[in-house]
């Protein structure tokens, strides 16, 4: 298996407002690989690191040492006009659909967003490629394009978040929660697009959740944080109840603790 991601020895510290308030050590020299087409959760307790770390991997924060590999690239020896040509390559899907959505913006012009930010929007071939972009997830350009994110279920949001992560054909999503704001009974629904997605496009999925259930749904590997640093990491079949396992009652006590 191609490693495409490669974490190595990543830290993150968030300064301190003031005296009073010193700097946080947020990760603590985590490193993790993830293979093409391949699906690794990060799970662990409220606080514990996850979303600092994928910050950093997404680029949206300075590590302040470690460094990120992404398909052979070294992202954190980079500067930014250098790095925003490989950005196209991974994509973050948001925890809230609605909130990752101006409000008075179409669907389909939501989705050509991406593509028009990109440079990449040509007026003759845009308008069928944000249909396809629609289409992958599940949505009608006809039925749905027109409408305003009001108009349309928590579900079929984040369905409209994941076109737009894929307008620019990544090989990474990072999933931050994806479907912990969305009603249990359309879950289910954005699961399945989501594993059938990386089975189709062969992406590459860093999942960030509390939820062991969708663990054990989606994911290959596991890695467990706490207090910033990965303390156990496994084969998410360590998670599929052989409680012989030695790592599973720790993966287990971690993502309770983490629910
Ligand atoms: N912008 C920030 N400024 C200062 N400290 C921060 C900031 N963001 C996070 N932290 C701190 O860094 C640590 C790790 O937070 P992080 O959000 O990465 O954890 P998490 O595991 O993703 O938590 P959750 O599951 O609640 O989202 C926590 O102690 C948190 O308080």
């Amino acid at each position: 298996m191609t490693t495409l991601l490669s974490v190595r020895d990543l830290v993150v510290r968030y300064p301190g407002r003031n005296r009073r308030v010193p700097p946080r050590l947020a990760v603590d020299r985590v490193s993790f690989e993830l293979a093409a087409g391949q699906t690794l959760a990060l799970i662990g307790e409220s606080g514990s690191g996850k979303s600092s770390t994928a910050s950093a991997v997404l680029g949206l924060r300075r590590p302040e040492s470690g460094e990120v590999w992404f398909d052979g690239h070294e992202l954190t020896a980079l500067d930014e006009p250098q790095l925003r040509p490989l950005r196209l390559r991974f994509q973050p899907v948001f925890q809230d659909p609605f909130g990752s959505l101006s409000p008075r913006r179409r669907i389909r012009d939501a989705v050509a967003e991406p593509l028009r930010v990109q440079g990449r929007w040509d007026p003759r071939s845009g308008p069928r490629r944000v249909a396809e972009l629609l289409e992958l997830v599940g949505l009608d350009a006809t039925a749905h394009g027109d409408r305003l994110p009001h108009e349309l279920s928590g579900g079929q949001c984040q369905r409209v978040g994941v076109a737009r992560a894929l307008a620019s054909d990544p090989q990474l999503l990072v999933l931050d929660e994806p479907v912990a704001a969305l009603d249990p009974s359309v879950r289910a629904g954005v699961l399945n697009l989501l594993t059938d997605l990386q089975e189709r496009l062969g992406l590459a999925y860093l999942l960030i959740c509390h939820d062991l259930a969708l663990v054990r749904h989606m994911a290959h590997r596991v890695a467990v944080m706490q207090a910033g640093r990965i303390v156990e990491t496994a084969s998410a079949q360590a998670l599929h109840g052989a409680a012989e396992h030695p790592h599973t009652r720790e993966l287990l006590a971690a993502a309770r603790r983490g629910a």
